[in-house]
């Protein structure tokens, strides 16, 4: 290897989130920037922070429905130029479905490649966006090698038990079990607290990652045992416009209605439910918990309830809760949610201590709490970054 930058791309529903690692010859890749695409926004601005300074450059492309080529190429021009042609390296990409082939981070082949293509409609919203970055980039800079790290692998530790749907076998068989996901961030949230706190970390803690997407992971030891998102994203929590568990008779019912298709009810479930469809009016938690509406609320208390019923599930399957952790946007930054939430969780001994609460501290538990709550920042793209940095130095 001879560059010394690598790029990150963990490619979300809506936004390109980029991270720029410095590789040291020894010694976890070190950040020095990172960089947003928000593809629902015309024009297309690439914001780039280095440190405390902030840049907006203005991108004359526009994505194309299935086609990234001409964003990325401006990107990479820009990157390459600010930082040295010769200087990036390699990109390591977020994949969220590795299915049962990929049990960790990979090289990308035209083989691996046509793999992670054949897993699209198990993550319809996301695998997609993975496919054209890395395709993009294979164009752009075909001599650069490219990673890719997987959500699913983290969860590939869970017990068929934890995996199976009560379901005829043979679908088992076919690959119709619970893969989970969010695996870099649990994988980021396992290794920060075993640095931080290890007598905790070597417990049964349940992680709360709450973004756009959410989920609840129990693990025990740092490795994971449960966790709520299955076979697709929409399982588990109610998020931000996705509906999370549902009485599969629902679903049936809403497909043999006439008036609505397979795809109107795919839509539905992961564009207009969630947050979004109980609100009627923004998925986004900050719109949420500023309006007084009775229906903004409503939606609040029903994410704050599913997630507290959910942890006690998970905490089920690993046997008790020593530690509660909150990442991810509303898990690093709302203390009304996680106040709500550790109030459901009373009876199981969980105790906010409201300033430290307020502050979004590391250590959120009152003195008397049974159970330590701690708030982390998730950092998924440092993860990409050293697991594409081991796959380089191999
Ligand atoms: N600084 C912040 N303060 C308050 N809420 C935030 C903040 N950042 C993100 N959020 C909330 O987090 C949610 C998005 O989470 P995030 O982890 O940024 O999403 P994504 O899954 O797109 O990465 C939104 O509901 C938003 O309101
Ligand atoms: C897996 C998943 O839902 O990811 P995100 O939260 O980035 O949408
Ligand atoms: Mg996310």
């Amino acid at each position: 290897m001879t560059g010394r930058i690598l790029l990150t791309f963990n490619p979300g529903s809506s936004t390109i989130k980029l991270g720029l690692f410095a590789l040291p010859q020894a010694g976890p890749p070190r950040r020095i920037g990172r960089g947003m695409i928000d593809l629902k926004r015309a024009p297309l601005v690439l914001h780039i922070t280095e440190g405390p300074q902030t840049v907006d450059i203005p991108l004359s492309a526009a994505p194309a429905e299935d086609d990234l080529h001409d964003v990325i190429r401006e990107t990479l021009d820009w990157l390459a130029h600010h930082f040295g042609t010769a200087e990036i390296a390699a990109a390591g990409h977020r994949v969220v479905h590795g299915g049962d082939r990929f049990a960790g981070p990979v090289r990308i082949t035209p083989e691996v490649l046509a793999a992670i293509a054949a897993l699209t409609p198990l993550a319809p919203l996301h695998q997609p966006h993975s496919l054209r970055l890395i395709r993009a980039i294979g164009r752009i800079w075909p001599d650069r090698p490219q990673t890719a790290s997987f959500d699913t692998a983290f969860h590939r530790s869970q017990s068929d038990l934890v995996r199976r749907f009560a379901l005829p076998r043979v679908l088992f068989d076919e690959g119709i079990k619970r893969y989970g996901f969010h695996g870099l961030s649990y994988r980021s949230i396992a290794g920060q607290l075993a640095a931080r706190d290890p007598a905790l970390a070597a417990g049964r803690v349940v992680v709360a990652h709450l973004g756009s997407g959410a989920s609840l992971c129990a693990l025990e030891g740092g490795v994971s045992r449960d966790t709520s998102m299955s076979f697709s994203t929409l399982d588990g929590i109610p998020m931000a416009t996705r509906c999370g568990a549902l009485d599969p008779g629902v679903l049936l019912h809403l497909l043999q209605r006439n008036d609505l298709g397979a795809p109107e009810v795919e839509d539905m479930l992961y564009h207009r439910s969630g947050l979004l469809g109980v609100s009627g009016t923004s998925g986004d938690s900050r719109d949420l918990l500023a309006s007084d509406r009775p229906e903004a609320r409503e939606a609040l208390a029903l994410f704050a309830f599913r997630i507290a019923r959910e942890i006690a599930a998970q905490a089920t399957t690993i046997g008790g809760l020593d530690g509660l952790v909150f990442t991810a946007g509303i898990g690093e930054h709302q203390p009304a949610v996680r106040a709500a939430i550790g109030q459901h969780l009373a009876w199981l001994g969980v105790a906010l201590d409201g300033t430290a609460n307020g502050a979004n501290a590391f250590r959120i538990e009152a003195a008397a709490s049974r159970v330590a709550v701690r708030v982390m920042a998730t950092d998924e793209e440092q993860v990409i970054a050293e697991e594409a940095a081991g796959l380089l130095a191999a």
